[in-house]
């Protein structure tokens, strides 16, 4: 589970043992697909997620960028992110394994509504740990969780953001193991969730690899993605790591600049890949942003999902490795994109896919040909853009 000298299982001893099970449970049932596990996962995927999504050319924004631009429609997906690819995944190996019950984490709101999603359609008890601040940004996902059943964990400790969350609900599976699994939002944590999302995301980049060659019978220039935690990026680039002739860029959210205030132990971003440092976060060694004494900065994002101060391993190991390219957008340019895509396709994005379609404006070196990941749908966003658009 190393990735370069990044991944590991760095947790407390009292997590081993729901580790190894884990680790156990995802090479049976994911890697070998024992008792038809990956059939079932994809026949659930295609009639309860609504997959294959759309690749679909953007004809408006093709023709201001002179190259073409390819959107995934991951917005499509049921719930309205990628984020029900690994949900589903992680519940369904859950009852695989015979637990009774679901936790995961938060922060935008998108995993937490895909779990409980996930956890709905398979009859499975879920509890969803959420930040504070979040719970009061993304209220449309909470509706929605507890809606689908969910129970909402408020966690009010630190900034009330996703890294308690995250915290919170390590603690919990710790006490629970024996009935409870814990599905992680992200290409986070200890091996071998970073590798089993990715796995279980990389349905994004296989469809639209397909996609490419029925249409156009060839392979993107450069495939674009925004990074959070990084799964709807390594889901979209999985596919075509080896291709070489395929350029990788992940972006960050820039927040209000990259410099960091050492006094304030705040980031005014979550650029970890951009400006991070090698350190150990949620039970991964990963780059991370931190002070000078090692102390993990708080993260600034006018998205949610964006908000960490994290990253997955194997995705700072490509970029180490120079096979992505990392780069970030501010708010401001975030927000505009938001604006563009609402007003020239007829597509209201998520403030996470935003980053990336803000890229295209800078994009001169992408290529002629670029698919762009929609991580998710804009409905979730609505309040806080009018707010920021006002404020600006
Ligand atoms: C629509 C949408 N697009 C992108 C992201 C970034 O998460 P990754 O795909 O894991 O980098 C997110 C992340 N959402 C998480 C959540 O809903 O809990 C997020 O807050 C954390 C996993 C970072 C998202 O909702």
């Amino acid at each position: 589970g190393k990735f370069g000298e990044y991944g590991g299982q760095y947790v407390p001893e009292a997590l081993m043992p729901a580790i190894s099970e884990l680790d156990d449970a995802y090479r049976r049932y994911v890697l070998n697909n024992e008792d038809g596990f990956m059939d079932e996962f994809r026949a659930r995927l295609r009639d309860f997620g609504g997959r294959p999504t759309p690749l679909q050319h953007a004809e408006t924004l093709s023709s201001r960028y002179g190259f073409d631009v390819y959107l995934k429609r991951e917005d499509l997906l049921h719930g309205g992110a990628h984020k029900l690819n690994n949900a589903l995944g992680q519940v369904l190996l859950a009852k695989y394994m015979g637990k009774e019950r679901i936790i995961a984490e938060t922060g935008a709101g998108q995993h937490g509504t895909a779990t409980a999603m996930a956890s709905a359609h398979l009859d499975m008890d879920c509890e969803v740990f959420m930040g504070e601040r979040d719970i009061n940004r993304q209220r449309p996902n909470v509706f929605r969780m507890r809606l689908n059943g969910a129970e909402l964990n408020p966690v009010s400790t630190g900034s009330g953001t996703l890294k308690e969350a995250t915290n919170e609900a390590m603690r919990e599976w710790a006490t629970t193991v024996e009935d409870t699994h814990y599905v992680i939002g992200s290409v986070v944590g200890p091996h071998p969730f970073p590798t089993m999302v990715r796995d279980f995301q990389s349905v994004i980049g296989t469809e639209a690899r397909r996609q490419m060659e029925e249409k156009l019978g060839c392979l993107p220039n450069s495939v674009v993605a925004c990074a959070g935690g990084g799964s709807n990026t390594m889901g979209a680039f999985d596919a075509f790591v080896d291709d070489d002739a395929v350029s990788l860029v992940a972006v960050e959210a820039g927040g209000s600049g990259l410099k960091i205030d050492e006094e304030e132990d705040l980031a005014p971003n979550s650029a970890s890949l951009s400006i991070g440092e090698e350190g150990v976060l949620h039970g991964a060694r990963t780059k991370l942003l931190q002070n000078s004494d090692g102390q993990i900065l708080e993260s600034h994002s006018v998205s949610a999902g964006l908000d960490y101060a994290g990253v997955g391993p194997e995705l700072a190991d490509l970029v180490d490795d120079d096979r992505v390219r990392a780069v970030s957008v501010d708010d401001d340019a975030a927000l505009s994109a938001f604006h563009r895509l609402s007003r020239t396709e007829g597509i209201i994005p998520a403030l996470e896919t935003s980053h990336a379609l803000a890229y295209l404006e800078d994009g001169a070196e992408l290529g002629e040909k670029v698919v762009v990941n929609v991580s998710g749908r804009g409905d979730k966003d609505l309040e806080s853009v009018v707010e920021e658009t006002e404020k600006r």
